[in-house]
């Protein structure tokens, strides 16, 4: 693989090149910022809506809202009103609320584990962005080694490999599905088993209350920033982080703020992974414009059920469309064998996103090649 965006990864890895920068380096926010992000917080007792972002912004940078929150001012729709006519079950609890809505008893109990942990994301980025106000982040974002094209990476190993699909492999300490999967787990020598054994691009599970993970991984390794994405703010910290590629997932984000989030990643030449499980998501995901990569889920995040042939299922009834638009299709979860790859390659996607096959195996770089049936090439 040789100019390969994981291999510029791996390169990028010393300190000279992608200069480690904890969180905790970055100033602290007091005062109103800190009171702010302590109201959200402690969302189920505030009547008031939460601020509205652009007040921790500065001057002029008020175009940094999230899309669907304007619409709701715009239109007298709740966010979480949005989000339902588009079939999401997820509701936001520590968003600006409709002032008909407020935060009710109802939404004090998460309903799924999903909800639950967009909850806690909701609270982990007030937090974060009470220490590292939006235009901090985007300004460290622009400053940034480059980002690399994480679609043609994809489309290299493919083309390598004779069309079997490229390797995205996972970078995942733990998961509320499966628990730990792995006692000794060393994110960056996992990292580079991977790359030395074929995988086409990295996904790091940045989520640390429920996967275990951490940006300082990915400050190691960088490319698919895997989080739960509610707010512009996270794509920028990722960047600023090294990240190459984000995940936005259609069973969270309303279309607006899919669509938002997508200019922001342009902006920042960072591509996205829009992930979907079922139809209603894959057919309001296809009716986005400048949507390049799709990834399906094979895992409700609802239920944690996995099935493979959601993959199937899904490109027999859209592939079409799909083809005719050019967007390149991931396969994501539940892949453990060379049939499953294969099955999933004859359905069409170009590329599979692994994890627990490869990590819960003493050797997760030598692992590869028993997932894909042969040795992948470089
Ligand atoms: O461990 P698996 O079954 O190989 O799955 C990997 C990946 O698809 C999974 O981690 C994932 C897919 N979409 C997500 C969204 C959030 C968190 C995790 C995920």
């Amino acid at each position: 693989m040789e100019a390969s965006v994981l291999a510029a990864g791996v390169a990028r890895a010393g300190p000279a090149v992608c200069s480690p920068r904890s969180s905790s380096s970055w100033p602290v926010a007091r005062g109103a910022d800190a009171a702010r992000a302590v109201r959200c917080n402690a969302a189920t007792e505030v009547s008031a809506p939460p601020p509205l972002c652009a007040l921790e912004l500065g001057p002029g940078a008020e175009m940094f809202f999230n899309s669907a929150e304007v619409v709701q001012w715009e239109s007298g729709k709740s966010v979480n009103a949005i989000a339902a006519a588009q079939g999401i079950r997820v509701r936001r609890r520590c968003r600006p609320s409709h002032p008909s809505e407020g935060v009710g008893a109802d939404r004090a109990v998460p309903r799924s584990v999903l909800e639950q942990i967009v909850w806690d994301k909701e609270v982990e980025v007030a937090q974060r962005k009470a220490a590292a106000p939006l235009h901090w982040v985007a300004d460290s974002a622009r400053r940034a080694p480059p980002p690399r094209d994480f679609a043609a990476a994809l489309h290299g190993a493919r083309d390598r490999n004779g069309g079997v699909p490229a390797l995205i492999a996972e970078v995942k300490k733990a998961s509320p599905a499966r628990g730990l999967l792995r006692d000794n787990f060393n994110p960056v020598e996992i990292a580079h088993a991977y790359e030395k054994n074929g995988a086409a691009c990295l996904s790091i599970l940045t989520d640390e209350k429920h996967f275990l993970g951490s940006f300082e991984n990915l400050e190691t390794c960088p490319l698919l920033c895997k989080d739960f994405i509610i707010d512009i703010w996270q794509i920028y910290y990722a960047r600023s982080k090294g990240a190459d590629a984000i995940l936005l997932i259609a069973a969270v984000l309303p279309d607006l703020d899919i669509k938002y989030m997508l200019r922001v990643c342009r902006s920042l030449g960072m591509a996205a992974l829009v992930e979907v499980h079922d139809e209603r998501e894959l057919d309001r995901v296809l009716k986005i414009d400048g949507v390049q990569l799709i990834g399906i889920n094979n895992r409700s995040l609802g239920t944690f059920e996995v099935d493979t042939a959601n993959t199937n299922m899904l490109l027999q009834k859209r592939g079409d469309i799909i083809k005719k638009k050019k967007i390149m299709v991931v396969s994501e979860s539940g892949l453990f064998t060379p049939d499953d790859v294969a099955y999933v390659q004859n359905a069409g996607v170009a590329a599979v996103l692994v994890a627990e096959s490869l990590l819960t195996q003493e050797d997760p770089g030598r692992a590869i090649a028993g997932l894909f049936g042969k040795e992948l090439l470089l």
